[in-house]
């Protein structure tokens, strides 16, 4: 029986520690008549003096006793509502008496209010055990007309729960048929498999009768069997006769009954503790697998989060240096596979690390820019001053290439903002990325693992700087060529071109956009004519020129061209290759004409290579290009024919008549229908090269991004850590560990330690003594 009551003690204890209710050991309630004697065997059991005791109803509350196995040799009670330790017993019984007529008065009522008892013990197997109020059947005194009802309620509501062992009380000296413990047991254990009969006061039965019967199971059946006891009479009481002495009377009494003398091994006080005992190491048998699987469980998960406060190879002062090196490597490599998205812990809620960056590249800064509109805070006005503007003192005669420049330079700046923004994400991204790194093990570490995000943190500032001048540095880059060379830049401009053009077609039957341009593509023989036509109509004003050039131009560009005016044409051409076909080699009739439609206030010295290669860029209604032309320009050297004669007029009288020149033109001028085509065409102009640029800046941005800031920090990340944190003489500081940390981590120990002797204890129980199993059974008779 001690190695049974060790184990279950040593079980109890080791769940007490874990503090959870893993064991579900059973709960044992005291039922029977009033003075059946149900506090007697209680005290019994205990092997201590400490219940009121007395003739009619004592016991008015339910008195939840709990007895606690302790390996100290100091015995004390505490009571739940009193913060008092009570090592003398006769103090206890006197307050459990005090407790009563506090609460359930001084007449005989009763109240369901539980007293809680502890009782620390080495004597004492842990045990919950219930002394309930007695069952009565008529209220005496001034007690309640319900209060049989009352009491069947209270005893109800403890023994109706599957894991409370009934121990059913009964009078010897009463006929067992008129047992109300039986009754009332019985109708929540109809089998009786958890119900143990208790005959009390043997002693007391009429001379020449006995309860042989009932003992053996012969009267009412009982799986646990009925157990025959004597308990102290009120005589024994009163003369204060010890509880040790009563026992051993009660075994003298057994072994010299006549009647008992056979079953006396199986009567008395002692063999009901230890067929409690047995209930409890059953019960404990039945729930074993459970109880093995469940403490399995928590070893694992225990041994889980024991784990993650750090290898225990790395405690201790001479691992403080691979500790920290360790920590800073995973610390690097956490930040570096966050951003390749290589990290185990990825989630699948949300977006994170690497993936927000590409975020930020493909969603945030690409809408950003395509947001962006081209002409934005560009005015009419603002296109027709620089167009003004840069055609000086002549009227343009083409859209002049300064304007395009002077005005497409402000919106590529547009690009920048975005472009800076988008280093700036990518940048506050890693920091999160940087912050996010962290592990159990780290956060034990709360200095260490400031220090990694300080550093890493100064890292990605150094890069901030130079990757965002760079970026800076790409729009200034864009700024400082317009290339409209650019392959991609003339089908956008063409598509406009022909869409003014459809407008003029309905209106001027004569040569079209389209004739120009299959003049352009028609053949190498021709445009070889032609680029000559515009070397020699470049030419500087004061160069000898052939009259002859006037007629076929305008022929052309009229669209007036015959045959013979075109044979005439190749005829003098041909004449002039000789001294001219040498320079003119290099360039194609595409830069002729592209620098008739795209010529710059001084079309001779525009740069033919900024237009070579735009083969479909004819921007001019070409037909009224050629009149205007014709009427108000030299074609020869692009100037306007007043020039020439302005000798002729007589300025100081005109100035009488002349208004000042505003500094603003404010739209007081008329806007011609030219203008108008100008202003829309240096509109389209600008979005077409607008986009080219957007989209490099698009493709840049991000890869220098990458470069210098995202994939130099990934590179560089282990050596920086290195460097400024392995330090030997930092060690001490950064491996400070947080105290509550330390606590924490104890608790998880000594909670696996628990278990491991839990474990220990369970494999124990699972190979009882076969003798210690067996319940009590009458058959054994
Ligand atoms: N001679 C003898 N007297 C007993 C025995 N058991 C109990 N008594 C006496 O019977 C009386 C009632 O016993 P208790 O143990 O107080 O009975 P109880 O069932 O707890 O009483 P309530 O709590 O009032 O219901 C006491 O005077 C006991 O001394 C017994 O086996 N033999």
């Amino acid at each position: 029986m001690d190695d049974i009551i060790s184990i279950v003690n040593r079980l109890q204890d080791t769940f007490n520690t874990i503090g959870g209710n893993a064991i579900d050991l059973p709960q044992i309630a005291v039922v029977g008549s009033q003075s059946s004697g149900k506090s007697s065997v209680l005290e019994t059991i205990v092997g201590r003096d400490f219940l009121p005791r007395g003739s009619g109803i004592v016991t008015r509350r339910p008195l939840v006793l709990q007895l606690i196995h302790t390996t100290k040799q100091e015995e004390y009670g505490e009571f739940l509502h009193i913060d008092k330790r009570y090592t003398s017993f006769e103090e206890i019984r006197n307050e459990i008496q005090s407790e009563t007529f506090r609460v359930a008065g001084q007449n005989k009522g009763i109240s369901k209010l539980p007293i809680n008892l502890k009782i620390y013990s080495h004597n004492v197997v842990n045990l919950t055990l219930v002394d309930l109020p007695g069952l009565t059947k008529i209220p005496v005194g001034d007690q309640p007309s319900d209060i049989e009802k009352q009491i069947r309620q209270l005893v109800l509501d403890y023994i109706q729960k599957p894991n409370c062992v009934v121990l059913a009380v009964s009078p010897a000296n009463v006929d067992l048929a008129n047992s109300d413990s039986l009754k009332l047991a019985r109708s929540v254990d109809p089998q009786g498999r958890r119900t143990i009969g208790v005959l009390t006061k043997l002693d007391l039965m009429d001379a020449g009768t006995h309860a042989l019967d009932v003992l053996n199971g012969r009267v009412y059946p009982l799986k646990l069997g009925f157990i025959g006891v004597v308990n102290r009479s009120q005589q024994d009481i009163n003369s204060n006769l010890d509880i040790n002495e009563a026992r051993r009377r009660e075994d003298e009494f057994f072994q010299e009954s006549p009647s008992y003398r056979n079953i006396a091994h199986r009567c008395g006080t002692k063999y009901l503790a230890k067929t409690l005992n047995n209930v409890l190491m059953n019960h404990i048998r039945e729930k074993l697998p459970d109880m093995k699987a469940k403490l399995n469980t928590l070893m694992g998960q225990t041994q889980q989060e024991l784990n993650s406060f750090g290898d225990a190879t790395f405690f201790g002062k001479p691992h403080r240096a691979s500790l920290i090196l360790k920590l800073m490597t995973q610390f690097g490599r956490d930040f570096v596979s966050s951003i390749d998205g290589t990290s185990s812990e990825i989630s699948t809620k949300e977006l994170g690390g690497g993936a927000r960056v590409y975020y930020i590249f493909n969603d945030v800064f690409g809408r950003a820019l395509e947001s962006i509109n081209p002409n934005q805070n560009l005015s009419n006005h603002d296109i027709r001053t620089a167009i003004r503007n840069s055609t000086g003192p002549r009227p343009s005669l083409f859209v002049p290439e300064v304007a395009f420049e002077l005005l497409v330079k402000p919106q590529i700046k547009l690009l920048e903002p975005p472009s800076l923004r988008c280093v700036e994400l990518v940048y506050e991204e890693l920091m999160k990325i940087c912050h996010n790194c962290t592990s159990p093990e780290l956060s034990r570490f709360p200095r260490l693992h400031a220090q990694l995000i300080e550093v890493v943190s100064d890292l990605l500032r150094e890069r901030l700087g130079p990757t965002s001048e760079y970026v800076q540095s790409l729009i200034a880059i864009q700024s400082a060529y317009i290339n409209t060379n650019h392959p991609s830049f003339a089908p956008g401009t063409a598509a406009y071109a022909a869409e003014a053009q459809k407008e003029k077609q309905k209106q001027t039957p004569s040569l079209r956009f389209k004739d120009v341009q299959n003049v352009i593509e028609d053949g190498e023989e021709k445009d070889n004519e032609l680029a000559i036509e515009h070397r020699s109509i470049s030419q500087p004003s004061g160069t000898q020129e052939d009259p002859r050039r006037h007629s076929i131009t305008n022929q052309l560009l009229n669209g007036t061209s015959t045959p013979e005016s075109d044979s005439a044409l190749m005829n003098h051409h041909r004449n002039r290759r000789g001294h001219q076909a040498q320079q003119s080699q290099s360039q194609t009739a595409r830069d002729t004409f592209l620098n008739y439609f795209f010529g710059g206030a001084d079309a001779a010295s525009s740069a033919p290579a900024n237009t070579s290669n735009s083969t479909r860029t004819p921007v001019r209604d070409v037909d009224e290009e050629a009149r205007h032309y014709a009427s108000t320009a030299n074609p020869l050297n692009g100037r306007s024919g007043l020039e020439g004669s302005a000798a002729a007029y007589d300025m100081k009288s005109l100035g009488k008549h002349l208004e000042p020149v505003p500094m603003i033109d404010e739209g007081g001028s008329a806007v011609s229908e030219r203008e108008d085509m100008e202003t829309t065409l240096i509109r389209s102009l600008i979005a077409s090269y607008f986009s080219i640029v957007r989209q490099t800046i698009e493709d840049l941005v991000p890869k220098a991004i990458m470069h210098l800031l995202v994939n130099f920090s990934r590179e560089v990340i282990q050596d920086k850590l290195v460097a400024s944190l392995y330090n030997p003489d930092m060690f001490d500081e950064l491996l400070y560990e947080d105290e509550n940390i330390v606590n924490e981590r104890t608790r998880v120990k000594n909670l696996m330690d628990a278990y491991k002797q839990a474990f220990q204890v369970l494999a124990e129980v699972n190979m009882p003594k076969q003798s210690n199993m067996v319940p009590p059974t009458q058959s054994t008779a």
